[in-house]
């Protein structure tokens, strides 16, 4: 599946009763990638979860390549092409690293798991172990491995770096990177880490208790101490 393009369009969400995301609209071009920004709590893995269909819609839409996905349910989001790798690292710890990635080939024949290895050489040396003898850092690779593996159009990646040490987040954004030059898919990375949010993406988007707070381009928000100030913290970028 080649990239697509991907447009919220006044998208109200949250969790039972309680509204988290409100009226957020933004557009991402085919094949173009876009970081999400924002302090604790201000509502970036609920707008994942939310363009997955795993959270309350309250209204809005969400087009992929024009065609609204907001009515549908989880599973068909993935089968049209939503892949979302969440914060939580879903991996299963009791099978190994092959055996998960056996299941993320779904349908497509079982070679598929190459892609994985050639992606995450890691992956391959660890081939045998069971998925809770990974480090955080081999989780993610395999967490990330299983959902590209669906060839999702447009990937949500939910703050993969979290607790890695520096040598291995450099990996695995070095791999996004080469995934979205490819231009087989359509990044949406929300990241703590502010520098590599900005040298991956070429347009930001900040939220701010749920709702878009400022919008533009990395440059822009990078050449703006004070933006990054106020809406992310105090010595951010250094
Ligand atoms: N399952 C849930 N039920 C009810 N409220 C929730 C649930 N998950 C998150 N929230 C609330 O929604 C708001 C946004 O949380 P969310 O996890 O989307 O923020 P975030 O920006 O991703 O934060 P973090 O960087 O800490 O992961 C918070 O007030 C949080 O308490």
């Amino acid at each position: 599946m080649p990239a697509a393009s991907l447009e919220v369009r006044g998208l109200s969400a949250g969790y039972g009763p309680t509204l988290v995301l409100e009226d957020v609209s933004f557009s991402v071009p085919a094949g173009a990638r876009l970081s999400i920004l924002g302090r604790n709590g201000m509502g970036k893995t609920t707008l994942l979860s939310t363009l997955m269909g795993l959270t309350r819609r309250y209204g809005g839409e969400i087009l992929l390549n024009g065609a609204n996905v907001a009515l549908l349910k989880s599973s068909e989001r993935a089968r049209r092409g939503i892949g979302l790798v969440p914060q939580t690292r879903d991996i299963f710890r009791s099978l190994t690293v092959e055996e998960n990635l056996i299941v993320g080939v779904k349908d497509r024949p079982r070679s598929a798991i190459q892609e994985a290895y050639d992606m995450f050489p890691r992956l391959r040396e660890r081939r045998n172990n069971l998925g809770w003898q990974l480090s955080g850092g081999e989780q993610q690779m395999l967490s990330t491995a299983r959902t590209i593996l669906g060839r999702p159009s447009v990937l949500l990646l939910d703050e993969p770096l979290e607790g890695l040490a520096p040598v291995i987040c450099d990996e695995l954004m070095d791999a996004f990177t080469r995934l979205a030059s490819a231009g087989e898919m359509t990044i949406l990375l929300v990241e703590q880490r502010l520098e590599n949010a900005l040298d991956f993406a070429e347009s930001v988007l900040v939220l701010e208790r749920g709702r878009i707070a400022w919008q533009g381009t990395s440059e822009a928000l990078r050449a703006d101490d004070g933006l990054v100030e106020h809406y992310i913290g105090v010595g951010a970028l250094h």
